[in-house]
């Protein structure tokens, strides 16, 4: 039989690699976006699946509609990636930040608990939530300390999970997101930015790239490999949360010194630094011990720094996404 999947914000990121990987293993597969007319189908024409998704208009802050297209799709397995995912943009629009990330968790979480009780969840939830973690990696049960708008609303939203979990049974689990990129990202995203940089610099089309504080640590992933910890995490008998990590943390100015050094260029004579692009508070190192997932769903990452800059580079330099046509 069939297996249907519903995937609330199928046009991002993951929403689009993560509906690949269950097309590829004979899923039918439901996305949702906030407006088809509006919608940018970017992602989905680059992985060229936009065909093979069935894409529903739904504002997942919108209680009833939520509870309409989980009536009408009746999943099993229902993916929640529909959320404001940039932090610095939290800091100018806080409200959008919560009611994306927030009204759009109690939603989901709700239509379930009222009407497909057997259906399973898998939440994204982020790193951002633990605030520093220079001292000791975080595991699934450091506390939260949130420093940003954006982080406060995935805490809370990370709680409510663990709540309905817990008091109505239901099989609702977080992945504890660190950073994971791909040529889907856009350059509002700092590595897709500083690799566009560096080609433009190579490529004679640009002199600087200005960016805010490049002290700050990292772990980065390639965002294809987090959608098969997703999926895994909804094959599990019982659901948990998990921290879904490389354990490799680099900062941000060794990333930007391997993307110029891959053309031979000196970082430092190309990047400037300014306050503008520094965030009112920022997580100064971002560390993460992926064991659980590792032990319970059989997962580690196989691309890590500093090859994915490298990874990241080709595929800009190729002008695409590998394999399908290029992003615009
Ligand atoms: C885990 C987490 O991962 C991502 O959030 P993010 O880490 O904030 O991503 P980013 O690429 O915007 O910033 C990374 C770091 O780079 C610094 N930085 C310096 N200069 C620029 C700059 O010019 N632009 C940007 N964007 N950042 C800069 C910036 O201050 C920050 O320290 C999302 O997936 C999010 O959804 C998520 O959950």
């Amino acid at each position: 039989m069939t297996r249907t999947a519903l995937i609330f914000g199928v046009c991002g990121q993951d929403g689009s690699y993560l509906a690949r990987f269950l097309l590829e293993r004979g899923y039918a597969v439901h996305g949702t976006t906030r407006d088809l007319a509006g919608a940018s189908y970017s992602t989905l024409d680059a992985l060229g699946i936009r065909e093979r998704v069935t894409i529903h208009a739904v504002a997942p802050q919108d209680a009833a509609a939520v509870e309409r297209v989980i009536g009408a799709v009746s999943p099993r397995e229902i993916y929640h990636l529909a959320a404001q995912s940039s932090v610095g943009l939290s800091f100018a629009q806080p409200a959008a930040a919560f009611g994306s990330i927030l009204t759009s968790t109690l939603n989901i979480l709700e239509a379930i608990r009222q009407q497909a009780p057997s259906a399973r969840l898998f939440h994204a939830s982020s790193s951002e939530m633990f605030g520093d973690t220079s001292a000791v990696p975080a595991t699934e049960d450091a506390p939260p300390r949130p420093s940003s708008p954006y982080a406060v609303a995935k805490a809370a939203a990370h709680g409510l999970i663990a709540t309905y979990r817990q008091a109505y049974g239901l099989h609702a689990g977080s992945g504890i997101l660190y950073s994971h990129e791909s040529p889907l990202r856009p350059e509002r995203f700092v590595t897709r930015k500083i690799i566009r940089g560096a080609v433009a610099v190579a490529r004679g089309e640009a002199e600087r790239l200005e960016l805010g504080n490049l002290s700050v640590a990292r772990d980065w992933g390639w965002a294809p490999e987090y959608v098969d910890a997703m999926w895994r995490m909804l094959q599990q008998d019982a659901a948990d949360d998990y921290i879904l990590a490389t354990g490799i943390t680099t900062t941000l100015e060794e990333f930007v010194r391997l993307a110029f050094a891959h053309f031979d260029l000196d970082w430092r004579d190309h990047v400037v630094q300014t306050e503008a692009h520094c965030r009112p508070t920022d997580v100064a190192c971002s560390r993460g011990n992926p064991a659980k997932a590792r032990e319970r769903l059989g997962w580690s990452t196989r691309i890590a720094m500093p090859e994915l800059v490298t990874r990241l580079i080709q595929v800009e330099l190729e002008g695409g996404h590998p394999g399908v046509p290029p992003l615009t």
